[in-house]
């Protein structure tokens, strides 16, 4: 019986092809539904490219395929003739909401922070360079006020005007002298400007944020070593040399000092970025960098300097106080001595806190204004009217400084108000449009326009495009999906005329003043959203723009910035911020 039983399983049993069958069918039906988990799950009712729904990386190969990568993200809600749309960017993760649209990104920045805070993806991409640094934390966050207060006075017109300013002309003024010594030795043709305003605002920034010594800065370098070089037609090696001039409109190449190791570590800051912004996987690929000596030297550095000019700032004012303040660090140790003596304990110089938010100075402030100032030049070669505008405009506003044979001081930089200088700043901010997309996250379901966005939902505001730098988006109103935030409900300034919203023309930022019979600065003629806005908006803008304001008027008082022929296009790359690919400028002396 037993073995008759025992025959009877047995024959029950499936054979071995059968079994692995079974087995084959069942995996593949596990990883068909591990494969339609991982698939990309769009926001019902916001449009998308449907073939990328339809792949594990979603949206991904065509940003990579694209020219330009954030261009490609921004252009995407015109090209579905929408004001919003959604990509599939982040592998594995929810799809990320784009709004283009003028009016509803000012009403979410500067009227609905409650429902769009900072998210983690800027934590996420600024990670291990400055983890303490205010940008990085949602306004929500624990400890965000207290870091807000630190920094509060630094942007006050008292500190900006005492502290900041002289910082700021030294340092531009230093980039005149060095142009003088380049356009001398290149003799009329072009030389490449990025690499020079990129070391001028590293030293303007670095001198407003930690004080840097004028041995250290990077321009007195770069002064000496091109006073050291030879004269073309450049005498044969040994030494460092200015190469032969080719032809009209070739460039000469000037040779560069070595950076210290201080501005070495300082130049790693944006590098860092660009390396964690680039990947879908920013922690893990900024761990991986740190393994290449380069950069983990370069963060070792930076330790070593802060600590340095904390130990320099805290001399300063043990020595003499609140009037000894030469920068932002000295007033933070200042701030820390001061809540330390209230709450009755030892003062943390050396806090994590202090130390990022010194380096935010340099992630806020640097790549920023020099690539500002990068876009500047370029538009004044290709604009030679606005340039003999604004030069004329400085000099008949500096009247005094003009009649002595000097430059304007910082003094009368300051106090004098330039309308035409300000439009000029403010459409050179317009049209570089260097950060194109910004940040948020959802703390709640939301509706944008109509559109429903489910709360923890990851949103890129657009600074860019649709009705700022392109003619606007002519948006169906669809009743169902509700209307714009109209003009008026938003407060915004009247939109610009689609047919030259494109071009270059600071007039745009002037109005008559019938009763004064003289044209005045409009700053809200139209749409600009260059520093963002709303409480989280640029916490440097004042700075940014007095130095702007600064560069600009030294230069044109000293240079006519001639056309570079075919290196003056209007071609950018995408770095941290969308820079000029080529900066390049023909100098003659005024
Ligand atoms: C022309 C130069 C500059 C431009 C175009 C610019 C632009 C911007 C933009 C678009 C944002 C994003 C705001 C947002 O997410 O809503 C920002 C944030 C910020 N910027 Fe600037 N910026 C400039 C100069 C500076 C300078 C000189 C500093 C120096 C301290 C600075 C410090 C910051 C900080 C700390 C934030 C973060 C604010 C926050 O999270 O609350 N920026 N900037």
């Amino acid at each position: 019986m037993a073995m008759d039983a025992s025959w009877a399983w047995g024959s029950l049993l499936p054979s071995p092809v059968v079994l692995l069958a079974i087995v084959c069918l069942l995996s593949a039906g596990l990883l068909y539904q591990v494969y339609l988990f991982a698939l990309p799950k769009p926001i019902p009712g916001i449009p998308y490219n449907l073939h990328a729904s339809k792949r594990l990386m979603g949206d991904i190969p065509d940003v990579r395929r694209s020219k330009h990568m954030r261009q490609w993200v921004w252009s995407q809600p015109r090209a579905h003739r929408a004001p919003l749309s959604q990509v599939f960017v982040l592998p594995f993760r929810r799809p990320t909401v784009i709004v283009t649209d003028y009016s509803a990104v000012v009403d979410i920045l500067a009227r609905r922070s409650r429902e769009f805070d900072r998210g983690q993806r800027i934590r996420e991409i600024v990670g291990l360079i400055a983890p303490e640094f205010h940008f990085t934390m949602e306004t929500k966050e624990e400890g965000f006020k207290a870091h807000k207060e630190l920094v509060r006075d630094l942007m006050t017109p008292r500190f900006l005007n005492e502290v900041s300013s002289p910082r700021i002309y030294d340092a531009f003024a230093a980039l005149v002298h060095l142009w003088h010594e380049k356009s001398t030795k290149a003799m009329g043709q072009p030389f490449c400007a990025s690499h020079d305003l990129y070391m001028t605002t590293l030293d303007s920034i670095c001198s407003v944020a930690f004080g840097l010594d004028e041995s250290k800065r990077s321009l007195t370098r770069e002064i000496d070593h091109v006073r050291s070089l030879p004269m073309p037609p450049a005498s044969p090696a040994p030494g460092p040399q200015v190469s032969p001039v080719i032809s009209d409109a070739a460039p000469v190449e000037f040779s560069r000092p070595e950076p210290n190791p201080e501005i070495e570590a300082l130049l790693d800051i944006p590098e860092m970025l660009s390396i964690s912004q680039k990947s879908g996987f920013p922690w893990i690929a900024q761990r991986l960098a740190l393994l290449r000596p380069k950069h983990a030297r370069a963060m070792r550095n930076r330790q070593s300097l802060i600590d340095t000019q904390t130990e320099n700032s805290l001399k300063r004012l043990f020595a003499g106080g609140e009037k000894e303040m030469q920068c932002a660090l000295d007033w933070m140790l200042w701030r820390e001595m001061g809540k330390a003596k209230k709450e009755e304990r030892a003062p943390d110089f050396h806090s994590p806190v202090i130390r990022d938010e010194t380096f935010g100075f340099l992630l806020g402030g640097h790549d920023t204004s020099a690539t500002v100032l990068s876009w500047w030049v370029k538009y004044m070669a290709e604009h030679p009217h606005v340039q003999a505008r604004l030069r004329a405009e400085l000099r008949n506003g500096h009247s005094v400084a003009m009649m002595e044979g000097r430059w304007p001081a910082m003094e009368g930089i300051i106090s004098t108000h330039i309308p035409y200088l300000e439009a000029v700043v403010q459409e050179t901010l317009r049209c570089a449009s260097i950060v194109t997309l910004i940040s948020r996250t959802t703390t709640q379901d939301a509706q944008v326009l109509g559109y429903h966005i489910p709360k923890d939902t990851s949103i890129l505001l657009s600074l860019t495009g649709p009705g700022l730098t392109e003619p606007s988006l002519d948006v169906p109103t669809t009743p169902n999906l509700g209307t714009k935030p109209s003009t008026s409900q938003t407060n915004s300034p009247p939109p610009w005329d689609n047919a030259d919203v494109h071009l270059f023309r600071p007039e745009r930022w002037l109005k008559a003043d019938e009763e004064k019979g003289i044209e005045v600065f409009d700053s809200r003629a139209g749409p600009i959203l260059a520093f963002s806005t709303g409480p989280r908006g640029c916490f440097g803008r004042r700075l940014g723009e007095m130095q702007l304001k600064t560069a600009v008027t030294l230069l044109i008082w000293n240079f006519e910035f001639g056309s570079t022929g075919p290196l003056g296009g209007m071609e950018i790359k995408e770095k941290f911020v969308n820079m000029p690919r080529d900066c390049y400028v023909r100098l003659k002396e005024t």
